[in-house]
């Protein structure tokens, strides 16, 4: 008997002759991994299948409502400058007749016309009907749709008075459902067009004091998913904008009046200019993207509320999937800061109004 023999027993010889099984776990490992790459490098080969073909603003109609002012004024501004037939909306028409001559330094050719409109978005639908009718008939089909009329209100529920919440959804929803109604049948007929939507950074999240605001421009985001899967077959792309505080007088106007925790929570975003973030939207609706943010914050908030909205791009939902998780964490304590800043405020009111009736 050789001294091999002696230690060979049925059991090692099975283990011997299966110690292929050890690997098992790896050779999964590595056939999964094959299918995740194969399955990438698919998606990255149709990607250009599902992404919109860019839209062409030399000789393009964009219609801007809330065109006279801040974001809207400078998202005008941004298409001139791109060779786009302006219509300016908005109620003042002394405004309107400013904005139109500052826009118009911008041109890059002698055929360029900029048309003010003055309508008020908000109340009437046959009103607004009629203004997109006498613009087409000026400057021809509406290529683009910018919906940035809009206004904002910020203090605390119970202070707010119940007519404001009226307000909100009547210009900043309904501002934007009536010239969108206004120009849609247009646009599927020649199945071609975009449409955007101006919401804010508070209609991605709810925020301290904008009880009334951000519950109308998360109303926006409703319309524009609904939206969008009814008109892409028309090849027709909607772009909704989350602009964070942006330095226009609206602003202004709302900083006077704003809660000390709606301040200090705003401002984890900064503060923008108006041109900044309109070369970000004007942008992103070219490109038919549907959703439009500004900043890390602002990116990092798109991806973590993607929710069930559509992907206009690969790398976009591919961002999305990886990200996500990751954003989520980053939120908790984003949140826990934002509680804080809550907190600490209500502390200090009270401690004041004691002081005060100690006086
Ligand atoms: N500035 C900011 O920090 C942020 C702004 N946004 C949003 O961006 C949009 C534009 O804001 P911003 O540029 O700051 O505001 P502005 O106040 O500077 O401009 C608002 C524009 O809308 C017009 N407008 C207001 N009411 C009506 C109406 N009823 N009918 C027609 N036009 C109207 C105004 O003209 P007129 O008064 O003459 O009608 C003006 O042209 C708004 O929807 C706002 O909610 C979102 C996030 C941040
Ligand atoms: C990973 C998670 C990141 C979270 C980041 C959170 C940042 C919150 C900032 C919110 C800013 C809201 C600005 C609203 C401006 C506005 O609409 C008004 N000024 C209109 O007048």
């Amino acid at each position: 008997m050789s001294s091999e023999e002696a230690f060979s027993s049925p059991i090692v010889d099975w283990l011997f002759v299966h110690s292929w099984w050890l690997f098992l776990p790896f050779i999964m490992l590595l056939v999964v991994a094959a299918f995740i790459v194969a399955f990438v490098l698919l998606l990255y080969m149709i990607s250009p299948l599902i992404s919109p073909k860019p839209l062409k603003l030399n000789g393009a109609h964009v219609v801007v409502t809330g065109g006279s002012s801040g974001i809207g004024k400078s998202i005008a501004v941004e298409c001139y400058r791109q060779g786009a037939f302006i219509t300016l909306v908005a109620r003042d028409e002394e405004k309107l007749l400013r904005a139109k001559k500052e826009v118009e330094k911008y041109a890059i050719n002698d055929k360029q016309v900029v048309l003010c409109v003055s309508v008020d978005v908000s109340s009437d639908y046959t009103q607004v009907e009629n203004v997109i009718k006498q613009a087409q008939e000026k400057l021809g089909p509406v290529d683009m749709l910018i919906n940035c009329a809009g206004t904002s209100i910020s203090a605390k529920f119970e202070e707010m008075e119940v007519e404001r919440f009226k307000e909100m959804i009547e210009l900043n929803y309904l501002g934007s459902v009536y010239p969108t109604r206004a120009v849609i049948t247009t646009m599927k007929e020649r199945r071609m067009g975009r449409i955007m939507f101006v919401s804010s950074q508070a209609g991605q999240i709810g925020l301290f004091g904008y009880t009334a605001y951000s519950a109308s421009k998360f109303a926006l985001r409703g319309l524009a998913e609904a939206l969008q899967m009814e008109v892409k077959p028309y090849n027709i792309y909607v772009t909704l904008a989350f602009p964070p505080d942006t330095d226009t007088p609206l602003l202004a106007e709302e900083n006077k009046s704003k809660p000390l925790e709606t301040k200090l929570i705003s401002e984890t975003s900064g503060i923008w200019q108006p041109d900044q973030v309109a070369k970000i939207f004007v942008r992103d609706a070219v490109q038919g993207n549907f959703n439009s943010s500004v900043g890390p914050d602002g990116y990092m908030l798109s991806a973590l509320t993607c929710g069930m909205s559509p992907v206009t791009s690969i790398t976009e939902g591919l961002q999305q999937i990886v990200t996500m998780g990751l954003f989520r964490s980053i939120a908790l304590f984003y949140l826990g800061s934002f509680d804080s800043i809550v907190r600490r405020c209500m502390i200090q009111r009270e401690q004041s109004k004691e002081a005060d009736k100690r006086e």
